[in-house]
């Protein structure tokens, strides 16, 4: 019998289901086709599968796909995505930036980035698609954010350069993975495997983690380099 269970490993693929033995970890890490604990299970899992050993994985619908395939490469850009977040996070968290919890809130929403990439439409079931829908509220969240951010920054008048603090420096290299991320996600949207609008909060997002960075970089007092041209 297919269960499921946490599997805390650098890809987190969102699977709600009834099966789950929470039924609120609805952002845990949970990977179809494996056989995992139940209920009053109590054995320790293992971590590895040896599934992937011969480069090979799986998607949530299913299908095994060499691990270069086009979804793998935009779920691992998405998880090296969030993962920047959690360190510019933490940076932000020393400086007490208020701002953090958008980051929280941001990382969560990946999740579900990842779940929908995983889900390629063509072999998706119906209670697939049920369970990895993307809404477009996150989108309007960042916008929201963005123009707060940048009701209180000086105008842009010059190429800004990565800097302004670790917080800032560390929310623009966040900024840089998830350009990587929308590149690789777009030909998956291109072709109808993904909702367009995980493109589309990709897009949004660069620009939040931008306008972010300035914020970071103002709210410290920390000077924001900027481009000047060699004589
Ligand atoms: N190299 C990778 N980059 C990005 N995503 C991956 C990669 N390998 C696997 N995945 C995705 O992440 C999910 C979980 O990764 P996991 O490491 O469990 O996969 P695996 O390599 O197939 O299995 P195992 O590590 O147990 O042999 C997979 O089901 C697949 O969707």
């Amino acid at each position: 019998m297919a269960s499921f269970m946490i599997k805390p490993a650098y890809f987190r693929c969102v699977v709600r289901t009834g099966r789950l033995m929470n039924e609120h970890r609805t952002t845990d890490t949970l990977y179809p086709g494996r056989s995992y604990a139940t209920e009053g299970d109590n054995r320790v899992p293992k971590i590895y599968t040896k599934t992937g050993d011969k480069g090979f994985s799986s998607t949530f619908t299913g299908e095994r796909r060499p691990k270069e395939d086009h979804i793998f490469e935009a779920l691992g850009n998405t998880d090296e995505l969030s993962s920047a977040i959690g360190l510019a996070r933490e940076f932000c968290l020393d400086k007490g930036h208020t701002f953090t919890y958008q980051l929280d809130k941001i990382q969560c929403i990946l999740q579900d980035v990842g779940s929908n990439i995983a889900t390629p439409r063509s072999t998706a079931r119906e209670s697939h698609i049920k369970k990895t829908t993307f809404t477009a509220q996150p989108i309007a969240d960042l916008e929201n954010w963005i123009d707060k951010f940048t009701e209180e920054l000086p105008p842009l008048t010059n190429f800004i350069l990565p800097s302004g603090g670790k917080g800032s420096a560390a929310l623009h290299l966040a900024r840089t993975v998830c350009r990587r991320a929308e590149r690789s996600v777009a030909p998956i949207v291109r072709t109808g495997e993904a909702d367009p609008d995980v493109a589309k909060f990709l897009n949004r997002l660069s620009d939040y983690l931008f306008t972010a960075a300035r914020y970071a970089a103002t709210k410290e007092g920390k000077e924001e380099k900027i481009y000047n041209r060699a004589e």
